[in-house]
């Protein structure tokens, strides 16, 4: 579906593991080369996402089907939306670089609803676009939290030892089960920011000069 033109780069990982960080230096990276370049992140800014973040915070409660329902809608607005979807932006010919996709879904959302469901409802977002790669950046869950909890005094729903530790051996074991079929960059996201973000763009370039 589509003719997407940009190249479409998608960050996972556990919820501190330096994510958007990582984010804004390979933008700064690719935009030295002249290349457009957005960055974007799930969930959305769109109103699913909007809502999605309302449930992550506690202020609503929802069980987890809805929330993976509502995950993989989100994920079709941020792709489809005429205005500043993915899409739109790859036909355009801009780079996009996504904070998590289906690979966050599939992670999350398994510790408690079957796998197996959570794929199918990621099904259409994976025929409109597959990424060119997905780059898993892995921290322990010790020093995600120790990084989450620095400064602030409340996390979401997903943001306890238990719960990251069980999402980051998910992520592991799906990386391996889909090597195949996608096309997945493990970084080491234990050292400082710089050398993290050469590491990246030494796997990465390729894509752009
Ligand atoms: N490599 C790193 N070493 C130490 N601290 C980091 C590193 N990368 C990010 N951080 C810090 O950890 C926190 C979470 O980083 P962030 O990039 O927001 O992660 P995420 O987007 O995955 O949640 C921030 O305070 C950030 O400054
Ligand atoms: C996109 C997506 C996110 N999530 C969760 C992971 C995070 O805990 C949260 C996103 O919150 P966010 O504040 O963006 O966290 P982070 O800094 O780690 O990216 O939503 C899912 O559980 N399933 C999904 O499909």
């Amino acid at each position: 579906m589509g003719s997407k033109k940009g190249c479409f780069i998608v960050f996972e990982g556990i919820d501190g593991s330096g994510k958007s960080t990582q984010i804004s230096l390979l933008q700064e990276h690719i935009q030295e080369h002249s290349i457009n370049c957005m960055t974007t992140m799930e969930p959305s800014n769109g109103p699913i996402g909007t809502l999605l973040r309302q449930f992550l915070s506690g202020r609503i409660k929802g069980e987890e089907t809805t929330l993976t329902a509502l995950f993989a809608a989100d994920r079709l607005d941020h792709l489809n939306n005429p205005v500043n979807g993915i899409c739109k932006l790859l036909d355009d010919g801009i780079a996009v670089l996504s904070d998590r996709y289906v690979f966050s879904n599939y992670a999350y959302q398994s510790v408690s609803v079957p796998l197996e469901w959570i794929m199918k409802c990621n099904e259409m977002a994976n025929e409109i676009v597959r990424p060119d790669c997905h780059i898993f950046i892995d921290v322990s869950p010790e020093t995600a939290m120790e990084r989450v909890t620095r400064g602030r005094h409340q996390t979401d729903i997903y943001e306890t030892k238990e719960r990251l530790t069980d999402v980051r051996d998910r992520y592991l074991d799906l990386i391996h089960r889909m090597e195949d079929v996608e096309n997945i960059i493990i970084v080491d996201g234990n050292r400082s920011p710089q050398e993290i973000s050469d590491d990246i763009w030494a796997k990465v370039c390729h894509y752009f000069v």
